[in-house]
Protein backbone atom coordinates (compact mmCIF):
# COMPACT_ATOMS: atom_id res chain seq x y z
CA UNK A 1 0.00 0.00 0.00
CA UNK A 2 1.14 3.80 -0.84
CA UNK A 3 2.08 5.43 2.19
CA UNK A 4 0.35 8.55 2.98
CA UNK A 5 3.07 11.27 3.23
CA UNK A 6 3.22 13.46 6.76
CA UNK A 7 5.11 17.60 6.99
CA UNK A 8 5.13 17.99 10.34
CA UNK A 9 6.27 20.89 12.01
CA UNK A 10 10.35 20.99 13.29
CA UNK A 11 9.84 22.89 16.37
CA UNK A 12 9.76 21.76 19.99
CA UNK A 13 6.20 22.18 20.21
CA UNK A 14 5.56 19.32 17.83
CA UNK A 15 7.75 16.68 19.56
CA UNK A 16 4.91 15.00 21.64
CA UNK A 17 3.30 14.43 17.94
CA UNK A 18 6.73 12.73 16.93
CA UNK A 19 7.21 10.87 19.89
CA UNK A 20 3.43 9.34 19.53
CA UNK A 21 4.02 8.46 15.55
CA UNK A 22 7.37 6.83 16.23
CA UNK A 23 6.34 4.84 18.89
CA UNK A 24 3.37 2.95 17.81
CA UNK A 25 2.72 0.60 14.37
CA UNK A 26 1.47 3.71 12.95
CA UNK A 27 5.17 4.70 12.04
CA UNK A 28 4.80 1.88 9.50
CA UNK A 29 2.24 3.16 7.44
CA UNK A 30 3.85 6.78 6.49
CA UNK A 31 6.51 8.37 5.65
CA UNK A 32 7.06 11.62 8.12
CA UNK A 33 9.31 14.86 7.39
CA UNK A 34 10.14 17.44 9.52
CA UNK A 35 10.09 21.00 8.05
CA UNK A 36 8.97 24.66 8.88
CA UNK A 37 5.89 25.87 9.07
CA UNK A 38 6.00 27.83 6.01
CA UNK A 39 7.23 24.46 4.01
CA UNK A 40 4.74 22.21 5.73
CA UNK A 41 2.08 24.32 4.24
CA UNK A 42 3.46 25.01 0.99
CA UNK A 43 3.95 20.62 0.16
CA UNK A 44 0.59 20.10 0.89
CA UNK A 45 -0.36 23.16 -1.59
CA UNK A 46 1.88 21.38 -4.17
CA UNK A 47 0.40 17.67 -3.15
CA UNK A 48 4.14 16.92 -2.40
CA UNK A 49 2.55 15.52 0.96
CA UNK A 50 -0.85 14.37 1.53
CA UNK A 51 -1.24 15.21 5.34
CA UNK A 52 0.73 18.60 7.28
CA UNK A 53 0.55 20.41 10.58
CA UNK A 54 0.07 23.37 8.75
CA UNK A 55 -0.65 27.00 9.69
CA UNK A 56 -4.29 27.44 9.32
CA UNK A 57 -3.63 30.59 7.62
CA UNK A 58 -2.03 28.82 4.54
CA UNK A 59 -5.62 26.67 4.31
CA UNK A 60 -6.62 30.46 2.18
CA UNK A 61 -4.69 29.28 -0.28
CA UNK A 62 -5.71 25.67 -0.46
CA UNK A 63 -8.47 24.36 -2.77
CA UNK A 64 -9.32 21.39 -0.68
CA UNK A 65 -8.78 20.99 2.91
CA UNK A 66 -9.84 18.79 5.56
CA UNK A 67 -9.09 18.94 9.22
CA UNK A 68 -8.19 15.15 9.93
CA UNK A 69 -7.28 15.14 13.58
CA UNK A 70 -9.17 15.98 17.18
CA UNK A 71 -5.10 18.00 18.15
CA UNK A 72 -3.22 20.83 17.45
CA UNK A 73 -0.98 23.31 18.23
CA UNK A 74 -3.06 25.95 19.98
CA UNK A 75 -3.08 27.95 23.04
CA UNK A 76 -5.56 29.26 25.70
CA UNK A 77 -4.33 32.41 26.84
CA UNK A 78 -0.29 32.96 26.90
CA UNK A 79 1.35 30.34 24.62
CA UNK A 80 5.19 31.78 25.00
CA UNK A 81 6.62 31.26 21.57
CA UNK A 82 4.92 32.99 19.51
CA UNK A 83 5.42 37.40 20.12
CA UNK A 84 6.07 40.32 18.95
CA UNK A 85 9.45 42.01 20.04
CA UNK A 86 10.04 45.47 20.60
CA UNK A 87 11.83 48.53 22.15
CA UNK A 88 8.96 50.15 22.15
CA UNK A 89 5.45 50.44 23.53
CA UNK A 90 3.25 49.03 20.28
CA UNK A 91 1.71 52.32 19.48
CA UNK A 92 4.51 53.69 18.77
CA UNK A 93 5.65 51.08 16.39
CA UNK A 94 6.26 52.51 12.71
CA UNK A 95 7.40 48.94 11.02
CA UNK A 96 6.83 45.63 11.84
CA UNK A 97 9.69 42.97 10.00
CA UNK A 98 7.48 39.16 9.59
CA UNK A 99 8.63 36.17 10.49
CA UNK A 100 9.58 34.08 7.19
CA UNK A 101 8.90 30.66 8.81
CA UNK A 102 5.40 31.93 9.55
CA UNK A 103 2.17 32.11 7.70
CA UNK A 104 -0.45 32.09 10.91
CA UNK A 105 1.10 34.69 13.23
CA UNK A 106 2.26 36.72 10.59
CA UNK A 107 -1.48 37.28 10.49
CA UNK A 108 -2.24 37.22 13.41
CA UNK A 109 0.01 40.23 13.90
CA UNK A 110 -1.76 42.12 11.04
CA UNK A 111 -5.01 41.12 12.43
CA UNK A 112 -4.41 42.21 15.64
CA UNK A 113 -2.95 45.37 14.47
CA UNK A 114 -5.48 46.83 12.64
CA UNK A 115 -8.35 45.34 14.31
CA UNK A 116 -7.12 45.35 18.48
CA UNK A 117 -4.37 48.34 18.61
CA UNK A 118 -5.85 50.22 15.81
CA UNK A 119 -2.84 51.06 14.59
CA UNK A 120 -1.03 50.30 10.68
CA UNK A 121 2.87 50.13 10.66
CA UNK A 122 5.01 49.17 7.79
CA UNK A 123 4.85 45.62 7.30
CA UNK A 124 8.24 44.05 5.92
CA UNK A 125 9.14 40.71 4.72
CA UNK A 126 12.47 39.14 4.48
CA UNK A 127 13.74 41.76 5.87
CA UNK A 128 17.78 42.05 5.61
CA UNK A 129 18.33 42.67 9.09
CA UNK A 130 15.08 40.11 10.64
CA UNK A 131 15.13 40.05 14.16
CA UNK A 132 18.60 42.35 14.84
CA UNK A 133 16.61 45.78 13.55
CA UNK A 134 19.07 48.86 14.26
CA UNK A 135 15.98 51.52 14.49
CA UNK A 136 14.37 51.89 17.66
CA UNK A 137 10.64 52.14 15.93
CA UNK A 138 10.74 48.56 14.20
CA UNK A 139 9.88 45.83 15.67
CA UNK A 140 9.65 41.97 14.79
CA UNK A 141 7.11 38.92 14.44
CA UNK A 142 9.14 35.90 16.04
CA UNK A 143 7.89 32.10 16.35
CA UNK A 144 8.64 28.82 17.70
CA UNK A 145 11.84 27.57 19.57
CA UNK A 146 14.07 30.86 18.46
CA UNK A 147 11.78 32.59 20.47
CA UNK A 148 12.58 30.80 24.17
CA UNK A 149 14.15 33.01 26.50
CA UNK A 150 14.45 35.98 24.53
CA UNK A 151 10.81 37.63 26.24
CA UNK A 152 13.12 38.99 29.02
CA UNK A 153 15.91 40.67 26.53
CA UNK A 154 13.10 42.91 24.91
CA UNK A 155 11.73 46.16 26.80
CA UNK A 156 8.36 44.82 25.19
CA UNK A 157 7.48 41.18 24.31
CA UNK A 158 3.63 40.68 22.98
CA UNK A 159 2.52 37.12 23.27
CA UNK A 160 0.25 37.17 20.28
CA UNK A 161 -1.91 34.01 21.51
CA UNK A 162 -2.45 36.26 24.91
CA UNK A 163 -3.25 39.55 22.76
CA UNK A 164 -5.92 37.66 20.55
CA UNK A 165 -7.31 36.06 24.14
CA UNK A 166 -8.04 39.89 25.09
CA UNK A 167 -9.37 40.70 21.74
CA UNK A 168 -11.66 37.78 21.70
CA UNK A 169 -11.96 36.52 24.41
CA UNK A 170 -10.72 32.88 22.60
CA UNK A 171 -8.15 30.46 22.61
CA UNK A 172 -6.30 30.41 19.54
CA UNK A 173 -5.16 27.72 17.19
CA UNK A 174 -1.49 28.08 15.21
CA UNK A 175 -1.48 24.58 13.54
CA UNK A 176 -4.08 21.86 12.62
CA UNK A 177 -3.71 18.64 11.00
CA UNK A 178 -4.89 19.07 7.46
CA UNK A 179 -5.30 16.97 4.79
CA UNK A 180 -5.66 17.92 1.10
CA UNK A 181 -7.90 15.61 -0.15
CA UNK A 182 -10.12 12.86 2.09
CA UNK A 183 -8.56 10.41 4.15
CA UNK A 184 -10.37 6.86 5.62
CA UNK A 185 -12.44 7.09 8.77
CA UNK A 186 -10.03 3.96 9.93
CA UNK A 187 -6.54 6.20 8.92
CA UNK A 188 -8.03 9.33 11.03
CA UNK A 189 -8.62 6.88 13.99
CA UNK A 190 -5.36 5.22 13.85
CA UNK A 191 -3.83 8.77 13.39
CA UNK A 192 -5.33 10.65 16.50
CA UNK A 193 -4.38 7.57 18.37
CA UNK A 194 -0.57 7.73 17.89
CA UNK A 195 -0.75 11.76 18.58
CA UNK A 196 -2.46 11.09 21.67
CA UNK A 197 -0.48 8.18 22.81
CA UNK A 198 2.84 10.99 22.34
CA UNK A 199 0.52 13.71 24.34
CA UNK A 200 0.12 10.83 27.55
CA UNK A 201 3.88 10.33 27.36
CA UNK A 202 5.19 14.13 27.44
CA UNK A 203 6.46 12.80 30.84
CA UNK A 204 8.80 10.37 29.11
CA UNK A 205 9.71 12.78 26.04
CA UNK A 206 11.08 14.99 28.93
CA UNK A 207 14.07 12.60 30.41
CA UNK A 208 15.17 13.10 26.28
CA UNK A 209 14.31 16.79 24.86
CA UNK A 210 17.66 19.20 25.90
CA UNK A 211 17.42 21.24 29.14
CA UNK A 212 17.48 25.02 28.86
CA UNK A 213 17.62 27.40 31.88
CA UNK A 214 16.33 30.55 30.57
CA UNK A 215 13.40 28.54 29.34
CA UNK A 216 11.08 25.83 31.04
CA UNK A 217 10.20 23.32 28.19
CA UNK A 218 8.09 21.14 30.49
CA UNK A 219 5.41 23.97 31.46
CA UNK A 220 5.31 24.67 27.65
CA UNK A 221 5.03 21.48 26.60
CA UNK A 222 2.37 20.89 29.51
CA UNK A 223 0.40 23.91 30.00
CA UNK A 224 1.18 26.85 27.88
CA UNK A 225 0.48 24.66 24.42
CA UNK A 226 -2.86 23.66 24.42
CA UNK A 227 -3.61 20.58 22.11
CA UNK A 228 -7.32 19.83 22.07
CA UNK A 229 -8.78 21.21 19.30
CA UNK A 230 -11.89 21.72 21.18
CA UNK A 231 -15.42 23.79 19.53
CA UNK A 232 -14.07 26.67 21.48
CA UNK A 233 -10.59 26.37 19.10
CA UNK A 234 -12.51 25.76 16.00
CA UNK A 235 -14.75 28.80 16.50
CA UNK A 236 -11.71 30.95 16.69
CA UNK A 237 -9.98 29.15 13.90
CA UNK A 238 -13.32 30.25 11.44
CA UNK A 239 -13.08 33.79 13.19
CA UNK A 240 -9.41 34.56 12.70
CA UNK A 241 -9.82 33.18 8.43
CA UNK A 242 -12.77 35.40 8.29
CA UNK A 243 -10.81 38.33 9.98
CA UNK A 244 -7.65 37.64 7.83
CA UNK A 245 -10.33 37.65 4.60
CA UNK A 246 -11.44 41.35 5.71
CA UNK A 247 -7.75 42.61 6.27
CA UNK A 248 -7.24 44.14 3.01
CA UNK A 249 -10.98 45.55 2.77
C1 LIG B 1 2.86 28.32 18.75
C2 LIG B 1 3.53 28.11 17.65
O1 LIG B 1 2.78 27.79 16.57
C3 LIG B 1 3.34 27.73 15.27
C4 LIG B 1 3.00 28.89 14.49
C5 LIG B 1 2.85 28.83 13.13
C6 LIG B 1 2.74 30.04 12.26
O2 LIG B 1 2.82 31.16 12.78
O3 LIG B 1 2.57 29.91 11.04
C7 LIG B 1 2.84 27.55 12.53
C8 LIG B 1 2.98 26.42 13.23
C9 LIG B 1 3.05 26.39 14.70
O4 LIG B 1 4.06 25.55 15.10
C10 LIG B 1 4.99 28.11 17.62
O5 LIG B 1 5.57 27.30 16.89
O6 LIG B 1 5.62 28.87 18.36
Amino acid sequence: MKKIRISAVSYTNTTPFIYGIQHTDFVDKIELSLDIPADCAQKLIDDRADIGLIPVAATLNMPEWHIVSDYCIGANGAVASVFIFSNCDIHEVKRVQLDPQSRSSNNLARVLLKNFWKIDPELITDAPDYATPSDPYTAFVQIGDRTFGKAEQYPYAYDLAEEWQKFTGLPFVFAAWIANKPMSADFVKEFNKALKFGLENRLSLFKVLPHRNDFDIEDYLLNKIDYDLTDKKREALFLFLDLIRKLDR
